[in-house]
């Protein structure tokens, strides 16, 4: 189980929790929640005894900032990968799941809480067209996840070997609750044709069209050990909604949360309403936070202002590095966007205003993924049981 908290909401993601405790268990009356201060954060503790076992914890911490990392894609090609592919980065998961590990563990030691899988542009349709099997197409989705579960054992195992303070030349190597979010990428994502930035489908794509597309996928990354499903980029009001009645229909176990786009700073980028956009994700009970992320900074003090009019629940920001994107030759306009150092300028301003979740999208980095960590003087808002 793993829930992101703030105060404000506490009632609802109890009962979340609760409700997953009781389906995990049936020993809903052996879980008893209490409100204790640790390491001077207040914080939720939910105890679980189950049979012989002691105990289990999960600490939802309340207050604070989690880190999410930066641009897993963009990264990839900063390392040598060619992810010209309507694969994008989910060909690395066929190619190099070596390169994809290495650079979640860079993301973790520069200090992110939350790593998002590989499978933003994986999809079973986009496997299928390379000529795998049904089967196959699947195992791939689910090795996305491991990858970044394996990144996260290794990165454990490094915190044990490191220096007692955490700091590790100049590498975070501190135990923490580190949360796997298994990225869904949009429908226009697939499609690779740069409607994942118009949100233009046109009229043959319907809801029931979207559910249908993402289903099985849904699924499979639910079940897959990830500790939240990300969708990411979402680019228009029709498939926040397909995700929201998605998650609801089949019946999935795990939170998730709701991530648009916008490149004006007022609209999601399809031009449909940001409120009418959050507040789909506001009433739906599996999302534990919604925000905005690929987009350039600038816009974001202004699109926190607004999506805190129609949600109690976490806000989450993980932006651009500000650099425009050439559609036409698919490729950053490089030197375009902002500087670290001006980025970080921003963090702080952005959690004053709400923003409880905090990381880097496309052209971010680990060095972008440190400057946060070192500029957040109280950190982390997720945590996840064990
Ligand atoms: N998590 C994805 C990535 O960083 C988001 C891409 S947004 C186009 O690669
Ligand atoms: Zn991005």
């Amino acid at each position: 189980m793993t829930i992101l908290l703030d105060k404000q909401v506490l009632g609802y993601h109890v009962w979340i929790a609760s409700e997953k405790w009781k389906s995990s268990c049936g020993r809903r009356d052996k879980c008893k929640w209490q409100i204790a201060n640790v390491g001077g954060v207040e914080s939720l503790i939910s105890l679980h005894w189950s049979g012989r076992k002691a105990a289990k914890a999960t600490l939802l911490r309340v207050g604070g900032v989690a880190i999410i990392d930066g641009g897993l894609a963009t990264e990839l090609e900063r390392h040598g990968a060619d992810l010209n592919d309507p694969l994008w980065s989910a060909k690395c998961l066929l190619t190099s799941p070596h390169l994809v590990r290495a650079v979640h563990l860079d993301y973790l030691e520069a200090g992110a809480d939350i790593i998002i899988t590989a499978s933003y542009q994986a999809t079973i349709q986009g496997f299928e067209a390379k000529g795998f099997s049904r089967g196959d197409s699947e195992a791939l989705l689910r090795k996305s996840v491991e990858i970044a579960c394996e990144a996260r054992d290794v990165y454990y195992g490094r915190c044990k070997e490191g220096s007692p303070d955490g700091i590790d030349d100049g590498r975070v190597l501190k135990h923490r609750p580190i949360l796997v979010a298994a990225s869904v990428g949009s429908y226009g994502a697939y499609l690779a044709d740069g409607s994942e930035y118009s949100g233009n489908y046109g009229d043959a794509i319907t809801l029931e069209t979207l559910k249908d597309f993402h289903r099985r996928r849904v699924q499979i990354l639910a079940e897959s050990g990830a500790d939240l499903i990300a969708f990411e980029t979402v680019p228009n009001k029709v498939e926040a909604q397909a995700y929201a009645e998605l998650l609801e229909e089949e019946d999935i176990k795990i939170p998730a949360w709701f991530s648009f786009n916008s490149k004006d700073g007022i609209n999601v980028v399809s031009g449909d309403s940001l409120l009418e956009c959050a507040s789909i994700a506001e009433s739906c009970k599996n999302a534990v936070a919604v925000g905005i992320n690929c987009t350039p900074p600038r816009f974001i003090h202004g699109l926190i202002l607004s999506i805190k009019k129609v949600t109690t629940k976490p806000i989450l920001i993980y932006p651009n590095s500000g650099e425009s994107y050439d559609g036409d030759r698919k490729e950053w306009v490089q030197n375009t966007g902002i500087s670290d150092q001006d980025f970080v300028s921003y963090v702080n301003k952005w959690c004053e205003i709400g923003a409880a979740l905090v990381g880097g999208c496309c052209r971010t980095t680990p060095h972008t993924i440190r400057a946060i960590y070192k500029t957040l003087p109280k950190r982390s808002a997720a945590l996840s049981s064990q």
